[in-house]
Parts: structure tokens; C-alpha cells; sequence
């Protein structure tokens, strides 16, 4: 008999969750025999309930919640033998992973796609014992991010971390950094550094306009030393997706890259600080499976 857990963190964009739980709820018994609800109360809990879904051979087990908790979810069932199917029901400020996924922002349409959409796989990232399903940032934006307040980021959506992004621009000296792939390296300074699994960074979703989420790639972006006008003439670029000329920006795929510095440098997965340089970045190509629309 089929199961899925729907794991729900209330306290995600404006508590959407408790307004549509029952909605969620009812629309997943349509295509799963059994329905078990779970509501998060603090950090890891959605981490340890999809942990238990997927040791107990849940088939589905579904995100309600911002990016925070869909990584936290993503976490507890990457590394089992069992792996449950994902669904993703998107209630935070940028939700990148769902816009990468054709998955709607809106959450009584995103819950309505979990009825009948097809199931496909999708790659995830690693480092150290940190998973990612979007993007990882040393510099700029890990800096922006720690620096965007929660009512800005209400407020203003992914345009607070442009905003941030610019003053850091403008505000920070760029970082040491030494970066290694089999298909490049460098050694210098950057003031900012992405690794992308997903053609969505900070709700843009034209970042990275050549990622597929199913591509088993990793797409590294890497901004070279510059003043602060070539800098507002680059950020655009990068997040409109026009880097096809964009001197300003080394941009390559890979499947592994090794990143250190000589300066302790945190890093930004999935809009969270979570670890410090030195990493080893892999790309598990089509780990999981998720209900999410082909277009
Ligand atoms: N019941 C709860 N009350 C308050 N915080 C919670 C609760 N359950 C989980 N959390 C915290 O919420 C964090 C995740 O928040 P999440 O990113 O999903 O929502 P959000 O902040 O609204 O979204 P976004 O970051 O996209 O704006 C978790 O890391 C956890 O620490």
C-alpha cells in the first residue's frame, strides 16, 4: 500500500503551512493510500521525520516549506538505500528549486501538481557532510545573505539580496581563492564564487540558463577582480543570464571542484551559512526523484 509523509514547517512564508495543510493533505490521499502529517517544530526536525520516512519505505515524502526546509528534507533521505520520491510545495522567499522544477510558486497550485505529475530525477550536491539541491556561494552573496533582515527579505523578495549584493560590491575587498577541476583552476582573487546545480540562484531564473537539473553537472561561476563599475556591469549579467560575452565572469562545468583559501571563508548552500573553505564540491547525478511538471 503506498505512503507518503507530509512533513510541514508552519512557521515558512507568513505560516502558509497551516492555511493549506488540510488542502495538501487531502489532494495527496488521491494518489497515496496513506497520508501521515508531520509539523516541524525546530531545526532538523524535518531532516530527522524524512530520515524516518525513508527507513520506514515511505514512497513519497513531501516538503512544505521555504528552501530551508526542502534542504533539510533532501538531507535526511539522501544518503539512505531507500530513497523516497520528493514533492516540494514552495512557501518561501525564493524557492529555487521549485522554480527550476516548473513547480508553481503559488502554493494551492504547487499542492494541485502533486496529484498527477510525473516523477523524475534530479541531481543533488555534496561537500564534506553538507548536502545542496541548489547553489553554492563563497563571498558576495554568502556575505549579502547574512546581511539581508527577515523583513527585508519579505518584503523584497530576492531583490533585498541584489540590493546586499551591491553594497557588498562596493563595501568588501575580494577573496583569496584557489579553485581545482579537472577541467580548470585558477588561483587568485574573486569577489564571489557560484556553484550551481539549478539554472535559479536567488530566485533568478535565468542565472544559470544552461543547467538542467538533471544534466549532472555542476555549473561554477566565478567573478574575476573587479572595480566597482565593471561590478555593476557584471551583476546584471550574471543575473540575467547574458555571460555568453561577459569578459568580467570564468564561467565552466564540472562534476567535482576542489575550493580552498587562505583566508577562513564560510560558505552559503542553498541561502544557509552551513561550513567553512577548504571543500570538495561533487555533483550526484539524478540522486533523487521528484513529482514535479516536465514543463
Ligand atoms: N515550528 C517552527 N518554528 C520556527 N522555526 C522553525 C519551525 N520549524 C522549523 N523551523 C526553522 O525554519 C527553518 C527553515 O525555514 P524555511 O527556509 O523553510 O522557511 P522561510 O525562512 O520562510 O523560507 P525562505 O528562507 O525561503 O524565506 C529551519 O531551518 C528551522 O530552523
Amino acid at each position: 500500500m503506498s505512503k507518503a509523509m507530509l512533513i510541514i514547517n508552519p512557521s515558512s512564508g507568513k505560516e502558509l503551512g497551516k492555511k493549506y495543510a488540510e488542502f495538501a493533505e487531502g489532494t495527496l490521499a488521491q494518489r497515496f493510500a496513506t497520508v501521515d502529517v508531520r509539523f516541524t517544530e525546530k531545526e532538523l526536525d524535518a531532516t530527522e521525520f524524512a530520515r524516518t520516512a525513508s527507513h520506514e519505505h515511505y514512497d513519497a515524502v513531501v516538503a512544505m516549506g521555504g528552501d530551508g526546509t526542502v534542504n533539510e528534507v533532501i538531507t535526511g533521505i539522501a544518503e539512505q538505500d531507500h530513497r523516497p520520491t520528493l514533492g516540494i510545495v514552495p512557501l518561501g522567499t525564493v524557492n529555487d528549486l521549485a522554480r527550476a522544477l516548473h513547480i508553481p510558486t503559488d502554493a494551492r497550485d504547487a499542492i494541485s501538481v502533486l496529484e498527477d505529475a510525473p516523477i523524475r530525477p534530479f541531481d543533488i550536491g555534496k561537500y564534506g557532510s553538507h548536502y545542496f539541491m541548489n547553489v553554492i556561494a563563497v563571498g558576495l552573496i554568502a556575505d549579502a545573505v547574512e546581511e539581508v533582515s527577515v523583513e527585508q527579505k519579505t518584503s523584497l523578495g530576492s531583490v533585498a539580496y541584489f540590493i546586499e549584493g551591491l553594497k557588498a560590491f562596493k563595501d568588501h575587498s575580494p577573496y583569496p581563492l584557489i579553485l581545482r577541476a579537472k577541467e580548470k583552476t585558477f588561483d587568485g582573487e574573486t569577489p564571489l564564487l557560484i556553484v550551481s546545480l539549478t539554472n535559479s540562484v536567488g530566485g533568478f531564473e535565468s542565472f544559470a540558463k544552461d543547467a538542467r537539473v538533471d544534466d549532472g553537472l555542476l555549473h561554477v561561476f566565478l567573478v574575476k577582480q573587479l572595480g566597482f563599475f565593471d561590478a555593476l556591469q557584471a551583476l546584471p549579467k550574471l543575473l540575467t543570464g547574458d555571460l555568453s560575452n561577459a569578459d568580467q565572469i570564468e564561467y565552466f562545468t564540472t562534476t567535482e571542484v576542489e575550493i580552498e583559501s587562505d583566508e577562513t571563508l564560510s560558505i552559503n548552500a542553498d541561502g544557509d551559512t552551513a561550513g567553512e573553505l577548504p571543500i570538495t564540491v561533487r555533483v550526484l547525478p539524478q540522486h533523487l526523484n521528484v513529482i514535479a511538471p516536465t514543463s
